[in-house]
């Protein structure tokens, strides 16, 4: 038995969730009117209600005894200061002081890191505001219109998704397009459409070693040498965003036009460092200031806050609950706004490449369930399908319903549509629908009794099915900042409860590893018998394709 599942904390949880098996929702709610009015909770403009959940006060009780067990306040004071929590990569985690607005330093290996931030954020204002004015000109003396953002993993997915999710604050003078997969049809479908004079490349990897990243930059460098441009005029058209700064200016990135990043920022907590700039460039400095302020809002709550009214933490603990507790494989984002529908993408590398973990900080196996499947689409689409799943099918998936109370260009019907579609998949779930309610639907219907109990048991609905839903006034950069820190730290109590390394990635490095291995068998200058009989075969039948004809 693990140290964690021996704890007497764990063992009275295993013991509660037993005893609640066949409690329901349901009942909680008729027996205590209050049950809403207590279960609720609300910081840096995001409002939570977690009463739909199956806990009680005992429940809650024992897990928030769980997290003291677990010093998670402890760990969570050892990341804001620096402490070298990454073991695997000897490095610190602090994309915290990325956004931190306080007066207060931060140190790593004796030196505060943040002049070096804010001159790197002046940096990014200041390019921006070239950009955006125009003075920032082209080699032919042309304005930017269009930005391309090269980048894939946390160099992409933030960036991409930020942009989406501020549409409205979008500005007119630029254009951003992002690429990140190797598929050359992504980037071919791009630069075709637009002017080289008038084009800008920004090139964000935090490794310089991240192979489509790279191929993307070079397919568009020589797209802008065939289009007119030279080897001299490149300066004016591509920068890049680092930490790896030699790599950069070898590969041709001149020294000024770089912006520096640090490894103590990992590449899925790193939209708030340089690797926002093409946020910044989309929507104008200001706002990715705001997105900045916002996550410093729910980082100061995160510390500050006790555990029983701290969203992350309680957010986190639910999670474990429902993972170690009730055997739950996934949890299920629904963002009920168009624009924020690429939340669940965003969540999915945060938690999943986070705790995707089997191994405890020691490296000993661990003997219980760790992150789970994230996944999730924009509501109301899902209702007309996969919710069928969430409803009825025969495991646990908890969901997350997000909704903005105003939403831009607001029409007065599609929005109570939207939010009475929310309200009511979340109803649904939590109170299902009994086999009596259905078995008497069926009634005067012509059915003999025995047709009647068959029909009413496909229409029956467990309903106990576990939701939180939250809700924010507008989605503003501050809100949106607020919200992806909030989804940050529940990945980091997740982690810190199940004793994990949260911030290596050590199979997405093997990917990386084997796919260039692979890559010079196909170009033929591996030998065939180092790789496995089947993909031998695999590089067979490509090379055979692609043979010149
Ligand atoms: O920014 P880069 O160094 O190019 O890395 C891009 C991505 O590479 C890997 O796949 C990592 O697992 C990601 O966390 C990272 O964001």
């Amino acid at each position: 038995m693990s140290t964690l599942t021996s704890l007497p904390q764990w063992q009275a949880l295993n013991q509660i969730a037993a005893s609640m098996k066949d409690a329901h929702m349901r009942d909680w709610f008729k027996a205590d009117p209050k049950r809403a009015e207590k279960m609720q909770l609300e910081a840096c403009g995001i409002f939570l209600d977690y009463s739909k959940n199956r806990v009680n006060e005992h429940a809650l009780g024992a897990l928030f005894d769980l997290a003291r067990a677990c010093k998670l306040d402890d760990a969570r004071d050892a990341m804001f200061n620096g402490e070298q929590i990454n073991s695997t990569e000897g490095r610190a985690v602090l994309h915290t002081a990325l956004r931190n607005f306080s007066d207060s330093p931060v140190m790593v290996d004796g030196e505060d890191v943040m002049p070096e931030v804010r001159a790197t954020l002046d940096k990014i204002r200041d390019f921006t505001a070239l950009v955006h004015s125009g003075e920032h000109k082209g080699y032919t003396g042309k304005s930017v219109k269009h930005i391309v953002a090269i980048g894939i993993g946390g160099s992409f997915l933030g960036p991409k998704i930020m942009t989406e999710a501020l549409k409205p604050h979008t500005v007119e003078t630029v254009k951003v397009h992002f690429v990140a997969n190797v598929d050359g049809c992504h980037i071919h479908d791009v630069l075709t459409k637009l002017d080289h004079e008038e084009t800008l490349v920004v090139m964000s990897s935090k490794s310089f070693t991240t192979q489509e990243t790279l191929q993307n930059t070079l397919s568009a460098k020589a797209w802008f040498l065939k289009s007119g441009g030279t080897q001299e005029d490149i300066a004016k058209h591509f920068v890049a965003v680092s930490s790896n700064v030699k790599a950069a200016t070898e590969f041709g990135i001149a020294e000024d036009n770089i912006f520096p990043m640090w490894d103590w920022v990992g590449g899925r907590y790193s939209l708030w460092s340089a690797i926002g700039l093409p946020i910044s460039l989309a929507l104008g400095f200001e706002n990715f200031k705001g997105l900045l302020e916002g996550a410093f809002d729910m980082d100061t709550h995160f510390k500050t806050a006790p555990l029983e009214q701290n969203l992350p933490v309680l957010l986190g603990l639910l999670g474990v609950w429902y993972r170690n507790f009730f055997d739950a494989q996934s949890q299920v984002l629904l963002p009920y706004y168009h624009y924020l529908r690429g939340l669940p993408a965003y969540v999915q590398q945060l938690d999943m490449e986070s705790n995707g973990k089997q191994v405890t900080q020691g490296g000993e196996a661990v003997d219980y369930a760790t992150g789970p499947i994230i996944w999730g689409s924009e509501g109301t689409n899902g209702q007309h399908s996969f919710h069928q799943l969430i409803h009825q099918g025969s495991g646990v998936i908890p969901a997350d319903f997000m909704l903005p109370l105003n939403v831009p260009n607001q029409d007065d019907t599609h929005h109570a549509m939207l939010a009475s579609n929310c309200f009511g998949q979340a109803q649904a779930l939590m109170q299902g629908k009994t086999f009596d309610e259905c078995y008497a639907d069926l009634e005067g219907k012509g059915l003999d009794e025995a047709e009647r109990t068959r029909l009413a048991a496909h229409k029956t609905m467990p309903g106990n099915k576990p939701s939180n839903t939250l809700m924010f006034d507008s989605l503003t950069p501050k809100t949106l900042g607020a919200l992806v820190a909030m989804y940050e730290h529940k990945v980091f109590v997740q982690g810190v409860i199940w004793n994990l390394n949260s911030f290596d990635q050590w199979g997405v490095e093997l990917g990386k590893v084997l796919g260039n291995q692979v890559l010079a068998g196909i170009q033929g200058n591996a030998e065939e018998e180092s790789f496995d009989a089947s993909t031998q075969q695999l590089i067979a039948r490509f090379r055979a394709a692609n043979a010149p004809k």
